[in-house]
């Protein structure tokens, strides 16, 4: 980067007497990456625009909706639909300040949109990155970020990244030559934990039955009917009869006591059904997905399953539509009623009433009279309208219809901006709750709340963060320079000074209660990095699991991608490649692995006590995972008893991260007992991606306090730089 001092822009002279004529010249030569131009982006952009710099580039994946333009000012009704990253730099570069008139080529500011995901290695790589002076995050997900903050540590780029969460915010700086904590020295707290007998039979919250209903949508139209906590089949019974018997066995090996005295932990041991026997809808939705043609579909196919006049048809899919609603809302509830299982609950569950499932039947869409007509539908329809039980059923049954004229099959994953996803999830949720008699139903705009886990967005939090961040900029900035004329300065510039960001920068909290002092800002110093961490310190990761069950396939979708966030794995076994991704790899010469069970792979398979060694070039990773071999999984119970309790998951999918993996925040701050750290994961539970996730576990796993600690909203107040630090067990549970 030149140090020539070019003329100052007459709008930047302010600027320029805040922060010297050679952090301005910095700022106008300096090349900057943002990724995302959503809530905080557009706050960035602007900021930076106005405070003089000339040479950005804006990534972004999303195009712009109608609900981004109350915050993200620089969207207007008229882009909706175009990219984000596109509009945003476009408005932002009208808001740089014009150069003198004789400077107009060599001072052309430049910000250049990339419409595309920041994961794809194709085009965003280390490489890429390198080219920047800093990058700033203004992203919404985890796997961005992570994504992100392994590029900037392999690329040695400093990035300043943040995140807000209603009147929450908190800004910091990662940088590697610095030896700052990265992004992930402290695992990010999910945001709702419940179990899973909870979900499947003894919901009592709004909340327990939109997490039903989404697996229920899973089970009714998504990709694949095996990935809903809800589908059973003659396999997976068996399993958990068989896991069954070997409980009643150990209970009678301790007496024959029961482990756990709650009636949730009584209901976890049978779960939602008799072990060995179907539920009475499983099979009839099964059949109904095949009739709708979920099941059948090949990608690009343009033919539906019901075209419009086709009555024959139309009366086939509500029939079937009936049968299954029926077997769902009356015939299971009352095989439990029978079976005793609601003996001692508060309110024993009510089906619903034949009369209103009949509705399923009558059911039109389209022209037609309005009282026969789902709710959504009926002129007098608003979002926040609450739907009586036969509302519900004529909603559900027009979900089916729309999906059996649909030629999009298999529905992709429920999205909480889907219309059809969302009619189904409030009339589903609702019916359930009307069944188990839980206050207060909710409208289809409420239950999309929940259902997203929408906290909704300050943009005024946006603001501050993204003024955080600009500071944190010029920071970084002023650090280069100080640390390249140091540099410069050993005469023959053998000696390159890099520079320290932890004297300069600062980790800051936007709090929504004054501190003691009376701030509502709260700067801390930039934490160490967390020795355990796998991504910027190497450190060993251990992971407990069934080697004999696990196939590569197991341990590649759910462990290795999912949990550690490998984009383009190669894996070695004994020193040998066992499995290889990326560009110019063929993918077929290592697919024959992938069935495999680990103890059967080559090179002496994966037992207890091997290592296998994980590498990933497109983010400069490598990692040892020291493998430990579990087959049965015990818990501790959560009463003082100190007794052990089978978990009752499925045994297959369990496995443990523990030890050299960075434990969770809220547990690590708050307890020295090393169990608590290696929460089991319940990789099925944890199908979505993003931080908006309810992870689904079962009773006593210690993810729970993880989940207290991030859902009860509660945030300390740091007083002094201390407590900031401690206060970091809050840490990243930000949406935006
Ligand atoms: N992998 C990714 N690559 C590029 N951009 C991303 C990626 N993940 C998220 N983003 C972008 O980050 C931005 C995050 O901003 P923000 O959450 O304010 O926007 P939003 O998703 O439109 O808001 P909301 O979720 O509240 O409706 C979005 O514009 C989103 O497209
Ligand atoms: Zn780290």
């Amino acid at each position: 980067m030149s140090t020539d001092t070019p003329p100052c822009p007459p709008l930047l002279r302010g600027i320029r007497s805040a922060l010297g004529p050679t952090l301005l010249t910095q700022i106008l030569q300096s090349k900057i990456l943002l990724v995302g131009s959503g809530g905080i982006g557009c706050e960035l952009l602007k900021n930076l625009a106005l405070s003089g710099f000339r040479n950005v580039d804006v990534i972004d994946l999303d195009t712009i909706d109608v609900s981004n333009l109350n915050r993200q000012f620089l969207f207007r009704s008229q882009h909706v639909g175009m990219p984000k990253c596109v509009v945003a730099s476009e408005a932002a570069l009208k808001m740089v300040p014009p150069p003198l008139p004789s400077q107009e080529d060599t001072m052309g500011a430049k910000y250049t949109p990339y419409h595309g995901n920041v994961c794809d290695n194709s085009k965003f790589n280390v490489p890429y990155v390198q080219k920047f002076d800093l990058v700033l995050n203004a992203l919404d997900n985890i796997a961005a970020r992570r994504r992100v903050n392994r590029l900037c540590l392999a690329a040695n780029v400093p990035l300043v990244e943040a995140g807000t969460s209603g009147y929450l915010g908190q800004v910091t700086v990662i940088d590697k030559s610095s030896n700052t904590e990265c992004y992930e020295c402290q695992p990010k707290p999910t945001q709702k934990v419940y179990p899973i007998c909870t979900i499947r039979s003894t919901p009592s919250q709004p909340v327990h039955c939109i997490v039903w209903a989404k697996e229920m949508y899973k089970l009714c139209f998504g990709p694949n009917v095996g990935d809903s906590m809800l589908f059973e089949d003659e396999e997976s019974l068996k399993a958990e009869k068989a896991a069954e018997e070997e409980r009643e066995e150990g209970d009678e090996g301790d007496n024959g006591q029961e482990s756990n005295g709650t009636a949730a932990a009584a209901a976890a041991a049978t779960d939602g059904q008799e072990s060995g026997e179907k539920s009475t809808y499983m099979d009839l939705i099964v059949g109904l997905r095949s009739l709708l043609g979920v099941d059948n579909a090949n990608e690009g196919d343009e033919k539906k399953v019901l075209e419009s006049g086709d009555d024959a048809k139309r009366k086939e899919v509500l029939s079937k539509a009936h049968e299954s609603l029926t077997a769902l809302f009356v015939t299971e509830i009352e095989k439990q009623i029978g079976m005793d299982r609601y003996k001692t609950a508060e309110k024993v569950p009510v089906p619903v009433s034949l009369d209103d499932l009949a509705k399923c039947t009558t059911t039109i869409t389209g022209e037609g009279e309005d009282h026969l007509l789902p709710p959504t539908e009926r002129k007098d329809y608003a979002p926040t309208q609450i739907w009586s039980p036969s509302d519900c059923i004529q909603e559900l049954a027009s979900c089916f219809l729309d999906v059996a004229t649909s030629t999009n099959q298999p529905l992709p994953e429920f999205d909480k901006d889907d219309d059809m996803a969302m009619r189904f999830v409030t009339a589903a949720s609702n019916l359930r709750s009307y069944v188990f008699q839980i206050d207060p139903i909710q409208s289809l705009y409420s239950a999309k709340g929940i259902a997203g886990n929408i906290i909704p967005a300050i943009a005024t939090t946006n603001a501050i963060v993204a003024g955080l961040q600009v500071l944190q900029c010029f920071h970084i900035l002023k650090a280069q320079l100080s640390a390249s004329s140091k540099s410069d300065g050993n005469g023959d510039g053998a000696v390159v000074e890099t520079s320290n960001l932890k004297k300069t920068c600062r980790y800051t909290y936007c709090l929504r209660d004054k501190t003691r002092k009376g701030y509502y800002l709260q700067p801390t110093t930039l934490p160490d990095p967390n020795p355990n961490c796998f991504v910027c310190r190497n450190a060993i990761i251990s992971l407990t699991l069934n080697t004999q069950e696990w196939t590569l396939d197991m341990l590649l979708a759910r462990v290795i991608k999912k949990e550690l966030g490998f984009q383009e794995p190669t894996i070695l076994v004994g020193g040998d490649i066992v499995y290889e991704e990326g560009e110019d790899i063929d993918p077929s010469e290592y697919a024959i692995n992938l069935p495999k069970k680990l103890v059967n792979l080559p090179s002496g398979g994966v037992a207890h006590g091997s290592v296998i060694r994980i590498e990933d070039y497109s983010q400069d990773l490598e990692v040892d995972v020291n493998v430990s071999h579990k087959d049965v999984w015990m818990m501790k119970a959560d009463d003082d008893s100190g007794k052990e309790k089978v978990d009752d998951r499925e045994e297959i999918d369990k496995f443990e991260i523990g030890g050299k993996k960075p434990v969770a925040a809220a547990t690590a701050a708050d307890s020295s007992d090393g169990a608590k750290d290696n929460a089991a994961q319940d990789p099925a539970a944890e199908e979505d991606g993003d931080d908006d996730i309810e992870i689904i576990v079962d009773d006593d796993t210690p993810a729970k306090d993880t989940a207290a600690a991030s859902s009860n909203g509660k945030k300390r107040k740091p007083d002094t730089e201390e407590d900031g630090n401690k206060a970091k067990r809050q840490r990243w549970t930000q949406k935006t």
